[in-house]
């Protein structure tokens, strides 16, 4: 899909189609939307990261309370959106054992409770054998350096469903 197609879709096909580069928050698209035209596909990104980086620490922490848990119950019971299905199942956290599942339920319990919101990680760019670690290391984190850094990981994850989207040759259309 080239940026030409990106600019001249309505609002109603922008947020369909953008809508959940950061996970179950179309408003970002929507807010995007408005910026066009982009003259490529960094800045198209570029406005997603600072519509982000514009919110309030409350803005930002509900930003990653919108992500469902690596491996959680929404995995389970299949009501994963169809980007974090493909993530979670591309990281190997769809046939983690019982003991598995149950160490990484905890860790999430733990991160939740002390930080207030969701452990976030691009689960593309990790797999099942580093995802226990990562968590556990990053539940030692100071607070602020650790809303950074799970800040960081959303932006990992739309830069990679930006690309998926820009580079689908089934949406490039004539
Ligand atoms: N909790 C969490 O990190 N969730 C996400 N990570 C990812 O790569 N896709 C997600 O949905």
């Amino acid at each position: 899909m080239d940026m030409e197609k990106v600019n001249s879709m309505d609002f109603g096909e922008f947020v369909d189609v953008f809508g959940n580069v950061v996970e179950r928050c179309p408003l970002i698209a929507a807010a995007v939307w408005s910026q066009r035209p982009f003259c490529n596909s960094e800045d198209l990104e570029k406005h997603f990261f600072a519509f982000i980086d514009a919110l309030p620490q409350s803005g930002q922490e509900g930003i990653l309370r919108c992500h469902p848990d690596l491996a959680g119950r929404e995995l389970q019971q299949g009501t994963l959106t169809a980007e974090s299905r493909r993530e979670q199942r591309g990281a190997g956290l769809m046939s983690l054992d019982a003991a598995e599942r149950l160490r990484l339920a905890e860790l999430n319990a733990q991160y939740r409770a002390r930080f207030g919101f969701p452990f976030v990680l691009a689960a593309r760019l990790s797999d099942r054998a580093a995802v226990p670690g990562e968590l556990a290391r990053r539940l030692q984190r100071p607070p602020a350096e650790e809303l950074r850094t799970a800040l960081g990981e959303v932006k990992k994850i739309g830069r990679l469903r930006l690309a998926d989207l820009l580079g689908a040759a089934g949406l490039a259309g004539p």
